[in-house]
C-alpha cells in the first residue's frame, strides 16, 4: 500500500491506495497553519501501514535533491507555509521513501498513468484555478531541470479589449495575472461561475489559454494536453480554447484532432492525489 498527500492551497488530501492507482482510504482537511494541518495528515497515516508516501504540492517547492532546501515549500504567498520542510516533517513521523513534486506534476503523472493520457509518454496538465500551473510528462519522466516548470507565468499578448491590469504580484499580466479564477473576477466584478452565460468572458478567456498552449505545443510538443481546475468546469471553454489554438498555429504544424487532444481529466478531481499515489510508487522502484 502507498500513502499520497495532495497539499493545496485551500485543502490537503490523503490517501492510501495500491501500484494500479486504486484509492482505499481518502481523508480531507483544510489547510490552514502548517501544525494544525500537518498534525490531521500524520493522524491520518498513522492509522495506515504504508511502504512509501507521495506529495504533490502547491508551490514553488524546492525539488532538486542536491539542494539543501529540498523537500521545502520555499515563497509561497501563503506565509505561515513559506519554507515549510514538508518532506522533513514527513520524513521524522514516517520511516518511508517520499516523493515530492509539484501538485500539476502528480496530477500529470495520474492523468498519463491511468486518466485522460493513459498509455501516453508524453502530456501536459494545466490547472486553471485560483493560480494557473501545468505539468509535464515527457519521455514518460515528469519534467525537471534546474527546478520544476512554472509555466503559468508565461507572458501573453494582451487582448485589444482588456484593460484589467493583472493580479500577479511578480509579473502583473502574465498568464496567472489575467487568466487565472481571481483574475476574472476582479476584471468582471462577479466570481466566473456567475459569469456562465456571458460570452466575452470566456471568449477572452480562451483568447489567454490557447496562446499558452500554442507556446507549450511549440516547445514541448505534448500528446495530450489535460485541462482542469475550477475554471475549467465551464465546458463551453473547451471548444473556444481548441478554435483559438487552431487559429493561433494557423496550419504551421500538422495538428492532432483537437477533440481528442485538449481534455478534461478522465480523473476528475482525482488527478492530483493518484498522481501523488504514482510519486509514492516511483520513489520505492527507482
Ligand atoms: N464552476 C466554476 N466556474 C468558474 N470558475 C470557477 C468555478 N469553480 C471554481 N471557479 C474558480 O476557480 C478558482 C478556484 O480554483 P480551484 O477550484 O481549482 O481551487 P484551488 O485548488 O484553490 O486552485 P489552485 O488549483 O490554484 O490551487 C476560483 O477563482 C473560483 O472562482
Ligand atoms: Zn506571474
Amino acid at each position: 500500500m502507498y500513502g499520497a498527500i495532495e497539499a493545496g492551497g485551500t485543502k490537503f488530501v490523503c490517501a492510501v491506495g495500491n501500484d494500479r492507482g486504486d484509492i482505499i482510504d481518502e481523508a480531507q482537511f483544510p489547510t490552514t497553519v502548517p501544525d494544525e494541518t500537518m498534525k490531521e495528515v500524520i493522524s491520518f497515516f498513522q492509522k495506515h501501514h504504508v511502504k512509501a508516501i507521495g506529495i504533490g504540492s502547491f508551490g514553488p517547492i524546492e525539488v532538486n535533491k542536491d539542494h539543501a532546501d529540498y523537500g521545502s515549500i520555499t515563497s509561497t504567498p501563503k506565509l505561515t507555509w513559506a519554507n515549510y520542510p514538508i518532506v522533513d516533517v514527513m520524513k521524522e513521523m514516517f520511516d518511508v521513501p517520499i516523493g515530492f513534486n509539484t501538485d500539476v506534476n502528480a496530477a500529470a503523472l495520474g492523468e498519463s498513468f491511468t486518466g485522460a493520457a493513459k498509455g501516453l509518454d508524453s502530456c501536459l496538465y494545466i490547472t486553471v484555478g485560483t493560480g494557473i500551473g501545468a505539468g509535464a510528462v515527457v519521455n514518460g519522466s515528469l519534467l525537471q531541470g534546474w527546478s520544476h516548470p512554472e509555466m503559468g507565468h508565461i507572458l501573453v499578448r494582451r487582448h485589444p479589449e482588456d484593460p484589467y491590469e493583472g493580479t500577479c504580484p511578480y509579473h502583473k499580466d502574465c498568464l496567472e495575472g489575467l487568466a487565472a479564477g481571481p483574475a476574472i473576477e476582479r476584471r468582471w466584478e462577479k466570481k466566473g461561475i456567475e459569469l456562465a452565460d456571458k460570452q466575452e468572458v470566456w471568449e477572452m478567456e480562451a483568447f489567454y489559454l490557447a496562446q499558452a498552449i500554442m507556446q507549450y505545443m511549440l516547445i514541448l510538443s505534448p500528446k495530450r494536453i489535460v485541462m482542469g481546475g475550477g475554471v475549467m468546469k465551464q465546458k463551453q471553454l473547451f471548444p473556444l480554447v481548441r478554435k483559438q489554438v487552431a487559429t493561433l498555429l494557423n496550419g504551421y504544424i500538422s495538428l492532432p484532432e483537437l477533440e481528442t487532444f485538449i481534455v478534461p481529466p478522465g480523473l476528475g478531481d482525482h488527478a492530483g492525489i493518484t498522481g501523488a499515489l504514482m510519486l509514492a510508487k516511483n520513489e520505492v522502484e527507482k
